[in-house]
């Protein structure tokens, strides 16, 4: 699991990388030899790793280390997880937060890894629709639960600094399994999470 930074990079990896960046910014019509730049391509090869990790990652080993035996059938809500993606169309950023919520079926989860599994599918080529779903199926796959249910909200910068240049759109996800797909529980939980946000 590659949670050290030193265990992100891969030689080969950032070599060839490094390679593409540099002719990148000489098809932009800079000079990729000017001191300010010498090192960029190495940079982004670098940072370009570190923005889609979650590819080495597995969010249900990660549930996995955590999980626990415990009777309780309330639910359990972690919101406002900040969230870093890269739109699958520009591979631009997108971000925004997500709130997850799960209803025990006699095993949870430590808090974090909750927060972890975010991180894992944020961390790859995404639309906002999928990584929803692969966050609530990652949950629903390893404890279980009565329900699971996760919204995020989100801007993409594809929408923002080019194309229709919109800056303050945001779009909302959302997507509920189980017990949240009955309308009392789906609105507790819409009411839990928008509670604090406003
Ligand atoms: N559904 C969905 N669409 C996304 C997401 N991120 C970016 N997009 C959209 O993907 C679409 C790609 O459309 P295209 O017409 O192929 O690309 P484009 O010419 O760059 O489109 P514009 O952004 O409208 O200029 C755009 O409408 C983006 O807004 C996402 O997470 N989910
Ligand atoms: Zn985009």
């Amino acid at each position: 699991m590659a949670y050290k930074k030193e265990d992100i990079y891969d030689e080969p990896v950032t070599d060839a990388l490094t390679q593409h960046y540099k002719q990148v910014i000489e098809q932009l019509g800079e000079d990729p030899e000017r001191e300010g730049l010498m090192k960029t391509p190495e940079r982004v090869a670098k940072a370009m790793q570190v923005l889609t990790q979650g590819y080495h990652m597995d969010a249900h080993e990660i549930i996995n280390s955590a999980k626990f035996h415990e009777d309780v059938s309330e639910m359990i809500i972690v919101k406002d997880i900040e969230l870093y993606s890269l739109c699958e169309h520009h591979m631009l950023p997108f971000f925004g937060r997500a709130h997850v919520a799960y209803i025990p079926n006699g095993w949870i989860t430590g808090l974090s890894k909750i927060a972890r599994v975010v991180d894992v599918y944020s961390h790859r080529l995404q639309v906002q629709e999928r990584l929803t779903v692969q966050i609530m199926n990652a949950i629903k796959e390893t404890l279980n639960p009565l329900g699971v249910a996760v919204v995020i909200e989100a801007k993409h910068l594809c929408m923002m600094m080019r194309g229709v240049q919109k800056q303050n759109s945001e779009t909302t996800t959302s997507a509920f399994d189980g017990e949240f797909q009955k309308n009392s529980t789906r609105s507790e939980f819409l009411k839990l999470i928008s509670a604090r946000l406003s």
